[in-house]
């Protein structure tokens, strides 16, 4: 599968690293669609990858998919534009707390007899999730997500601090960078309206820590991510980026679990 990729960033290149580097048996990442092409000129030839500026010429290019990578507002610009033609994956998932959006897309999509794939991202567990709301039978989805204060420009914090406690909605229009993964957890789940979360800023951790729990008619679950977070940009941990690639490396496949 050849693919395309809006943005250059820390995401971006684990891509270009794990699927073009190691040389992946079947991905294969061929056009990128940049703002700067000089300051990202040096990726041609280390990835072997095509720079891109224009949209149109990039869609044209020769890519099975295209992967957002950049970030909430290159979604709303430029994702419907991009569904009209080739199938597409996004990982800026807060743009879609914007329902006028998603059911722009969603009708795109269908009237185009493409699919947008959103990889669960930085967590995990949305299977369960939304088995468990198939009957509109979960009861109640929390998320507790604590990031080093740094990440969340709280520099000289000594001890923890609840920077947000409310839904999800509301969190991801005051942390449009960290807080995607409540976005996705409500869509799955309960709704972006009744999802609840809680962010923290916490000097003394050094990853980025989901702790998800969920209560419903199938009784209660609980799990607890504690991610890497990218050297590029340690807003991002390093499970967002492998996101992609697992539901890349799945799409095609004709056993799928989950
Ligand atoms: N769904 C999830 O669980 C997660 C989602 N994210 C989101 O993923 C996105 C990418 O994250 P990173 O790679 O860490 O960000 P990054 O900041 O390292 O890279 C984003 C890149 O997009 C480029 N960009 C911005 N506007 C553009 C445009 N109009 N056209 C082309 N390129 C453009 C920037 O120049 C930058 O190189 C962000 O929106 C982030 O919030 C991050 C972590 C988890
Ligand atoms: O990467 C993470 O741990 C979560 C994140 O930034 C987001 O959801 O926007």
């Amino acid at each position: 599968m050849d693919i395309g990729i809006i943005g250059a960033g820390a995401i971006a290149n684990v891509m270009m690293e794990r699927i073009n580097h190691d040389r992946h048996e079947n991905l294969k990442v061929k056009s990128v669609f940049v703002r700067n092409e000089e300051k990202y000129q040096h990726l041609e030839e280390e990835f072997g990858i095509t720079l891109y500026t224009d949209l149109e010429a990039f869609l044209s290019s020769d890519i099975d998919i295209v992967v957002e990578a950049a970030n909430g507002e290159v979604v709303k610009s430029h994702m419907p534009e991009v569904l009209k033609h080739k199938d597409a994956m996004l990982i800026s998932v807060g743009a879609l707390a914007d329902g006028a959006l998603v059911a722009e897309l969603m009708q795109i999509a269908k009237h185009h007899d493409h699919t947008l794939h959103l990889p669960s991202g930085a967590i995990g567990g949305l299977d369960l999730i939304q088995n468990a709301q198939s009957h509109g039978e979960l009861k109640r989805v929390r998320l507790t997500t604590r990031k080093p204060a740094a990440a969340l420009s709280y520099e000289d914090l000594q001890s923890e601090r609840v920077v947000f406690d409310g839904r999800a909605k509301e969190a991801i229009t005051l942390y449009p960078q960290n807080m995607n993964v409540a976005i996705i957890l409500g869509m799955a789940g309960m709704g972006i309206e009744e999802t609840e979360v809680m962010l923290i800023a916490d000097p003394n951790v050094d990853r980025n820590i989901h702790h998800i729990e969920v209560k419903g008619a199938f009784g209660r679950a609980e799990f607890k991510v504690e991610n890497q977070p990218l050297p590029d940009n340690p807003k991002t941990s390093y499970l967002a980026a492998i996101s992609i690639l697992g539901t890349l490396e799945r799409m095609n496949r004709h056993f799928r679990i989950g």
